[in-house]
């Protein structure tokens, strides 16, 4: 099957700093995918040049057949992590402005689901708890109906109670012609969902797996897995 999203040589330079250095990898349709690294391995930069908000040095990114750029922003429903509306808006605003803004939003499911986390529309972004914020956030990212999905921590502030919510609200709202790739730091948590992972260690790629394979081959969790890697 034809990828859906391509990473090519992928080099980000902050002066001396290698932030990607040589990233290549490619996902198919229909995966979910992890993005996992220690701290400062190059996650959220290749989120955020995947998502056509940073330059890269060197080599490029493809989505659905075409270079990052306009087509692709069209395409691509990214998750930052950290809140990017303006904290004067209420959550009806936000759903407003996500209406407006992006063609493939659809208000019924994003008010569907605000309403079983229980955020009411005229709620303010600057009065609502960060875990709130978060999630507020993954709804309007999750009603798009985009061909890649980036999700960048989703799950970083959210309690445990509310995880279980937010990782099926995540499988649960991408077609199988889709992918969906999330950095995390919470693997227990997440890796029941996954397809694939892959592992960047310093600005490259260590490894892209098969969980399932991954499973197989080390008889034990990603989870474990990770902590055995990366071990200080
Ligand atoms: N604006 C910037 N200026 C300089 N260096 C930066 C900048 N942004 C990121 N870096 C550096 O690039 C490297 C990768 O950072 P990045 O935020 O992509 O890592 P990460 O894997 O997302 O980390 P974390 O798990 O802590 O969120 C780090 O060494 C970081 O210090």
């Amino acid at each position: 099957m034809d990828a859906i999203y391509e990473v090519h040589g992928l080099t980000k330079r902050y002066g001396r700093t290698a932030a990607l250095n040589g990233v290549d990898f490619a996902v198919t349709p229909g995966k979910l995918v992890g993005l996992l690294g220690p701290n400062g391995s190059g996650k959220t930069t290749l989120m955020k040049i995947s998502a056509g908000l940073l330059q890269p040095t060197a080599g490029s990114v493809i989505i659905d057949k075409v270079p990052v750029g306009v087509f692709t922003k069209a395409v691509t429903s990214y998750l930052p992590d950290r809140m990017a509306l303006p904290t004067e808006f209420t959550a009806d605003d936000a759903v407003s402005l996500y209406a407006d803004f992006f063609t493939d939003f659809d208000k019924v499911k994003a008010n569907a689901m605000l309403a079983d986390l229980h955020i009411g529309g005229r709620d303010k972004i600057d009065s609502m708890s960060k875990g709130t914020q978060e999630k507020m956030q993954l709804c309007l990212t999750m009603s798009r109906a985009a061909r890649l999905y980036l999700l960048d921590e989703p799950l970083g502030g959210v309690d445990p109670a509310a995880r279980d919510y937010i990782l099926s609200t995540i499988m649960h709202n991408y077609s199988e012609d889709a992918a969906l790739m999330l950095s995390t730091h919470l693997i227990g948590d997440i890796e029941k969902v996954l397809d694939e992972v892959i592992l960047l260690q310093d600005g490259k790629v260590l490894r892209q797996t098969a969980v399932d394979e991954l499973r197989e081959e080390t008889g034990e969790s990603v989870d474990a897995y990770f902590r055995e890697v990366y071990k200080c």
